[in-house]
């Protein structure tokens, strides 16, 4: 089965190979041809070139992508796409004077959303997160990641697992799942956050290793949800089943947890609008991603990550939606692009860089997605007739995207 894309206005993102991430002024450039072809054979990206030089190809369907560009399709590193209802009335409650901080105090925020769910049947579950996933990829997302988190019992946990591998097996993008069962302290363990950490650790995460549910182990390093030490013997626990962790940490207050995240080795660390000169200096001798969420800051009138000071240290950055009910109920990876142009100050090509090659790492899935490769995943995106890849954060609120292909296939 042959797709050939050609008259390609611009083919973005084109790398012959991608060992590593981008980091701080390798951001800067993505290197693109004008005027391609791109040829798509059993579901990968089997060549690609000038249309000067275009080979003939006897049996393949051809699509006619002039004026359009083509591009990795959006990665999506950090989402809980996976959550029953939503929590309207705590927007509304924001919108009246609220903190984020004030609300979960009341019982709102992560507690809620771990009732609603609870009450929800695993089908129901299933096809509320569907519906998602298939809003997310037709805005261009073929790669993401989902966390648990709304459950906060062992059976809750693992029901949203079940639902996010049922995901992972009916649709064709790759979907990594994270155990983020300390997102919060359920109110059963309001003052015994000891026992919810045992409980996690001699319960939880032995239950969702042995059923294979998980790739990576999630906590919420923040003031008020778990400590730097708790982070420590998570993620201790967490290695002895082989998950890797990404973490949620520097949202509202640098306590830490970057240090810790790093000695763990881990693959992200996520949120980061809080910044020290110190969590800057322990990402420098690591292999740890950091990951921004600008739509998250937007929602909440929170701070952005400060994406130029990471990069300008050198360091790379990935870009993620943070898809969920409390601080980001969208999931849209154009908007994210946007933002980190307008908000964070990142050029184009940088929030681009962030959006695909970035995130493939931080899903640790560099090595088959995130860049216009020979042999890589043929998961692309087909824009409408634009003047530029620059057009597309620019022109923000709309999306510009045409088609969407996952393995080569328009979805
Ligand atoms: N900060 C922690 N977790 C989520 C929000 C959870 C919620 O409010 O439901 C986040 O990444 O923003
Ligand atoms: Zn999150």
């Amino acid at each position: 089965m042959k797709l050939l894309f050609k008259n390609i206005k611009q083919l973005v993102q084109v790398r012959e190979e991608t060992l590593k991430p981008l980091k701080g002024s390798e951001m800067k450039e993505l290197p693109l041809l004008d005027n391609a072809w791109l040829l798509v054979e059993d579901g990968k990206i089997a060549d690609f070139g000038k249309m000067a030089d275009l080979p003939t190809f006897e049996d393949a369907s051809v699509i006619d992508a002039s004026g359009k560009m083509l591009l990795p399709g959006w990665i999506d590193s950090h989402t809980h796409l996976v959550y029953a209802g939503n929590r309207e009335q705590e927007f509304v409650d924001r919108i009246n004077g609220l903190t984020y901080e004030e609300i979960a105090e009341k019982g709102g925020g992560i507690v809620n959303s771990a009732k609603k769910l609870q009450e929800t049947s695993e089908d129901d579950l299933y096809l509320q997160s569907a519906r998602r996933l298939e809003e997310v990829i037709k805005m261009g997302t073929t790669a993401i990641e989902i966390k648990s988190g709304y459950g906060l019992t062992t059976e809750a946990e693992l029901k949203m697992l079940r639902v996010i591998h049922k995901l992972k097996q009916n649709y064709k993008l790759p979907v990594k799942a994270t155990f983020l069962g300390a997102h919060a302290l359920p109110p059963e363990f309001k003052n015994d956050k000891d026992g919810y950490m045992d409980l996690l650790i001699n319960e939880m995460l032995p239950k969702v290793a042995e059923a294979g549910l998980a790739d990576y182990v999630d906590i919420f390093c923040e003031k008020g949800y778990f400590s730097v030490e708790d982070t420590h013997r998570l993620l201790e626990a967490g290695k002895k089943f082989g998950l890797i962790p990404k973490i949620h940490v520097n949202q509202f207050n640098a306590i830490g947890g970057i240090k810790a995240a790093v000695a763990h080795n881990a693959l992200s660390v996520d949120h980061l609008e809080v910044m020290e000169p110190e969590d800057l200096e322990a990402l420098k001798s690591s292999d740890t991603m950091p990951v921004a969420l600008p739509s998250c800051s937007l929602f909440l009138g929170i701070p952005y990550t400060p994406a130029r000071e990471i990069l300008d240290n050198d360091l790379p950055l990935a870009l993620a939606t943070d898809y969920n009910p409390g601080s980001t109920p969208s999931g849209n990876m154009n908007l994210v692009i946007s933002l980190a142009c307008i908000k964070m100050k990142m050029n184009p090509e940088e929030a681009i860089n962030a959006a695909t090659i970035n995130a493939a790492y931080a899903m640790g899935i560099l090595d088959t997605h995130g860049s216009i490769t020979k042999g890589k995943a043929a998961n692309l995106i087909l824009t409408d007739d634009i003047p530029s890849y620059g057009f597309l954060p620019y022109s923000f609120g709309a999306n510009h995207i045409n088609s969407v292909y996952i393995n080569g296939k328009k979805v």
